[in-house]
């Protein structure tokens, strides 16, 4: 793989670095990466990583044949604006939530390669649900070496930029749910007698041994479901106070206010943009 420029030195950035290099997808001085003005964070990723940094954008862009652009959607164009101008036909990568790849195209004033990728903060631990939506610029080798590279920190599926919303909401956010579902879990221990260590190793291995189940039993999540539930017995107790405090319509309405809220800030950066480029 060619050189990767990276655009924001934050925890996004360097999950995504650290799993590039630990999977040996790329060397470390395959990668160059810069971030606004914290030269103690950029001293910090050279020593754990052996990677290339500075301020000088100039030298990032001409250096790299793919940039990744790890800014907070709030800088996107600031962030863009400091690069445009070294930017020639390089390919575009963005995890910017809610940033749409018009948007991005419009504050580059060109019609560059622009893939955009949706993943979540398991990238840390090679975990990444992500999803990725690319412009019809963008070449069926792109798109592989893209795939590629997000495989380096977790799994990745191709989507239709559409639907980059709803993955938002779904995976994008999904770790947060499920970290809720548990602190409501170690609530309900304490409740039930038991001590917080005792009940947070109860917990955490109860998550383990389903999501394993889940991915390794072949059975849908419906069926295994019912394997646990005794008639009459302590599940089918406790799931129907689940049911009976609307806990699917919960669900259901968490996900899709979290995907129309990814919908409001596209339009809301589109805007912004479309104000500051007018
Ligand atoms: N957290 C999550 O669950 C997910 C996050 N994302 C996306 O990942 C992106 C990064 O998030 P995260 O890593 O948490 O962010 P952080 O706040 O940790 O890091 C942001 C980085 O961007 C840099 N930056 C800010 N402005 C500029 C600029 N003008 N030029 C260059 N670099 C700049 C900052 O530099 P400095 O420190 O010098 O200011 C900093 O290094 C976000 O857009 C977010 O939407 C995507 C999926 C999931
Ligand atoms: O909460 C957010 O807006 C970002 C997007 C996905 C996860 N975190």
């Amino acid at each position: 793989m060619n050189k990767i420029g990276v655009i924001g030195a934050g925890s996004m950035a360097e999950a995504i670095v650290s799993g590039l290099i630990k999977g040996k997808l790329m060397a470390p001085d395959q990668i160059i990466i810069s971030n606004r003005s914290n030269s103690e964070r950029l001293f910090e990723l050279e020593t754990a990583y052996g990677v290339k940094v500075t301020h000088d954008k100039k030298e990032v862009i001409e250096q790299s044949s793919i940039i990744l652009l790890a800014m907070k959607p709030k800088d996107v164009e600031a962030g863009i604006n400091s690069i445009k101008d070294y930017v020639t036909n390089q390919l575009i990568i963005s995890v910017l939530a809610g940033v749409s790849i018009a948007t991005i195209s419009q504050i580059f004033e060109k019609d560059l390669p622009v893939v955009r990728a949706m993943p979540n903060t398991s990238a840390s631990i090679g975990k990444s649900a992500t999803a990725i939506a690319a412009n019809n610029k963008v070449t069926a080798d792109n798109l592989q070496a893209c795939k590629t590279l997000f495989e380096a920190i977790g799994s990745c599926t191709v989507v239709k930029e559409a639907q980059l919303d709803a993955v938002t909401g779904l995976s994008g956010s999904g770790p947060a749910y499920l970290y809720y579902f548990v602190e409501s879990l170690e609530k309900a221990a304490e409740e039930v007698g038991l001590e917080g260590q005792i009940a947070r190793e109860l917990i955490l291995q109860t998550i383990a041994g389903a999501a394993e189940m889940l991915t390794t039993s072949g059975k849908h999540a419906s069926v295994l479901r019912k394997e646990v539930t005794s008639p009459n017995g302590t599940t089918e107790a406790g799931l129907t106070m689940l049911k009976d405090k609307n806990f699917e319509e919960a669900v259901i309405s968490c996900v899709k206010r979290a995907t129309e809220r990814s919908e409001e800030l596209k339009e809301m950066f589109a805007k912004t943009v479309i104000n500051t480029t007018k």
